[in-house]
């Protein structure tokens, strides 16, 4: 008879991918900390020892041995820490590789759990690198059953965790590398509650947090008690450790009113989910009184509204991008637009205002606006601005180049050659000072191409690449209403958008306006939706065609671009994959 709680430790670490000294370091910190709180059970991230996702390093052999010398290391040192049980995750190997949890304690291999369901859609790439692990093995740990089960396996009502549920486990942890967009925290939140109560178990759901080139993790893990009911939520894109006492008597109860599983049960063969014993004995965990954690202990964090939240993830994206690596300041073009200035805000709560250094180019056609809003704006936040201009290398250029160009007005290649010219500049500060450049283009504008290459685009880093012009203006607003006073100058939100490449441009010359545009580019980047469905959504059937045709044709463009942080579910990066060179054309009749 269960009566005494089982304590368990979510370690909501911020693991970097390669760093196998650090990562191991972290997780044995993490272990310690466990410990002093009196828990049974410590949990660390999907592959927390390695970091997430870690690719073709995968292919290394020699990677491969690194990490297992690292769960050495931490089993042998585990003996330190006397009756707790770490559930580590790592890549297990014997013929071939699996994408695996280490079950240790006291200096013991307890037994390994590998991944059922390998993801293999989206950003994820499982089945280029791991096996699929068969066995769900139970651990009987201070006396209660525990399933063990990686990411992609909970997502499926009838996997593993059903085999263990079947088998007597009380309590499933699900150790995670789930990345971020916008709005899918619900969805999970859903899908673990109905994963609890289906089943009649604890959920204790642990999530990765931290930026990994486009990715971002989101931690936020949870636990869901027998009912369904949310019991803790730890913070969201920021390092925790999440400590819960589960009522597993609770579960026990339950069981005997709600007796579905017995008939299920019938049907399992008992040598698919083998029981391994860690400790069969029931330890009471201490009370928490004089420890250092009690106060960020057990605790239901509040959840972040849409705004705050798409802000957060690229603050932690960018701050993950630039630091690990291994910058520490970075520069932007401050054109006294939104997007630069969006961009130059988010990296100032990243790095820090003394981190971002703002260069202001201006040319012959920038307005008398774009200038002060530009100064405006780094005087607020408070980062050093520079100014370079850029007329005299425009023409001095545009003459040493005449005998290529000819004579007259050289239109787009003289708007280009501006943006270029700039993101010389840009480049040749980096270089010289060190810091990396930040793009400022928005989804908006890769979609359909709308940025220079080798101008705007130039550069280590785009913040905004997945962030609609529409968005980014409710992020400004959103930033603009947390402090006392607008960070972002009123003047800057309210112009109308222009590149400013020739006298009296606005985007509206070449694009459609951005509210018109944003639902088309939303149903046709990410939702793939045909000519048809869209005109039948209701958008103007020329307007669609003009929108499909930039689309296809800067494909180009895309695979240049530097990386940025994916807050969508359907980003500019390893979610979308298409040909550059392709003639299909998804038009009336096709
Ligand atoms: N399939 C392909 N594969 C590889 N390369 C390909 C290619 N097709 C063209 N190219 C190359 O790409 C070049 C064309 O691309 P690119 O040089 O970028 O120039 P392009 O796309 O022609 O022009 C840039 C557009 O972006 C606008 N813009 C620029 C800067 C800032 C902003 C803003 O508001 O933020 C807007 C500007 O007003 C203009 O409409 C071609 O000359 C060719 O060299
Ligand atoms: N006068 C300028 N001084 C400094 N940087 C500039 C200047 N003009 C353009 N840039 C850089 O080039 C990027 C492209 O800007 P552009 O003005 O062409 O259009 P945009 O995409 O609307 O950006 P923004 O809203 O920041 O103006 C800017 O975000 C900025 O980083
Ligand atoms: N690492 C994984 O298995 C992630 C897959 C999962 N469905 C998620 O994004 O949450």
């Amino acid at each position: 008879m269960h009566i005494v709680p089982l304590r368990i430790a979510l370690a909501q670490i911020n693991v970097t991918v390669g760093d196998l000294d650090g990562n191991a370091e972290k997780i044995w910190t993490a272990m310690r900390e466990a410990h002093q709180a009196g828990a049974h059970i410590v949990c660390t991230p999907e592959l927390a020892l390695t970091g997430y996702p870690p690719e073709d390093l995968l292919l290394k052999p020699g990677f491969v041995s690194a990490n297992l010398r690292r769960l050495q290391w931490l089993i042998e040192r585990s003996q330190e820490l006397p009756g707790l049980t770490a559930v580590i995750g790592y890549v297990d190997r014997d013929e071939d590789i699996y994408n695996a949890a280490a079950v240790i304690g006291d200096g013991r291999l307890y037994g390994i759990y590998h991944k059922h369901y390998l993801p293999n859609y989206g950003v994820f790439d499982e089945y280029r690198y791991f096996q699929a692990g068969r066995a769900a093995p139970l651990f009987l740990i201070n006396g209660v059953h525990v399933g063990i089960t990686i990411c992609e396996d909970i997502w499926y009502p009838t996997g593993p965790l059903t085999l263990q549920a079947h088998a007597g486990a009380e309590v499933i942890i699900n150790i995670n590398g789930s990345p971020y967009h916008a709005g899918k925290r619900h969805f999970r939140e859903q899908m673990l509650a109905t994963r609890a109560a289906d089943n009649g178990l604890i959920v204790a759901y642990l999530n990765l947090v931290g930026g990994q080139d486009e990715l971002v993790f989101d931690g936020g893990s949870m636990v869901f008690n027998e009912q369904g009911r949310l019991i803790a939520r730890a913070k969201q894109f920021e390092e925790d450790l999440l400590v819960v006492d589960l009522d597993v008597a609770s579960v026990f109860r339950s069981r005997l009113h709600d007796p579905r599983r017995r008939q299920e049960r019938l049907e399992l063969r008992p040598e698919e989910v083998p029981v391994i014993v860690v400790s069969s004995e029931i330890t009471p965990p201490p009370t928490l009184d004089g420890c250092p954690l009690l106060g960020t202990g057990q605790r239901i964090e509040p959840a972040l509204e849409r705004l705050a939240e798409i802000y957060a993830a690229l603050v932690l994206g960018t701050r993950d991008y630039v630091r690990k690596t291994g910058f520490s300041k970075a520069i932007v073009g401050l054109s006294g637009g939104i997007d630069s200035s969006l961009t130059a805000v988010i990296a100032a709560d990243a790095l820090g205002p003394e981190n971002v250094l703002g260069v202001s180019m201006p040319s012959a056609y920038s307005s008398e606006g774009s200038k002060t809003d530009a100064r405006q704006l780094a005087e607020n936040l408070g980062i050093q601005l520079i100014t370079v201009p850029i007329e005299e290398i425009f023409r001095t250029s545009l003459r040493v180049m005449a005998p290529a160009l000819g004579e007259g007005d050289h239109g787009l290649a003289a708007e280009n050659l501006q943006a270029r010219i700039r993101g010389n500049i840009l480049m040749t500060i980096s270089n010289k000072l060190g810091p990396i450049v930040l793009t400022t283009g928005n989804k908006s504008e890769m979609a359909t191409g709308y940025s220079t290459l080798y101008g705007d685009m130039a550069g280590g880093f785009a913040v905004l690449k997945d962030v609609p012009k529409t968005l980014v203006y409710e992020l400004s607003r959103y930033r603009n209403s947390l402090g006392e006073r607008p960070v972002i100058p009123q003047a800057v939100l309210e112009k109308a958008p222009s590149a400013e490449l020739r006298p009296g441009q606005k985007d509206t010359d070449s694009l459609p306006p951005y509210e018109l545009l944003d639902p088309i580019l939303q149903a046709y980047a990410e939702e793939d939706r045909s000519f048809e469905e869209m005109v039948a959504m209701g958008f103007d059937p020329a307007l669609v065609e003009r929108v499909m045709q930039l689309v296809d044709r800067s494909e180009y463009k895309r695979r240049q671009a530097p990386p940025g942080v994916k807050i969508t579910p359907r980003a500019f990066g390893r979610d979308r994959r298409l040909p550059i060179t392709n003639r299909y054309r998804d038009r009336p009749g096709a």
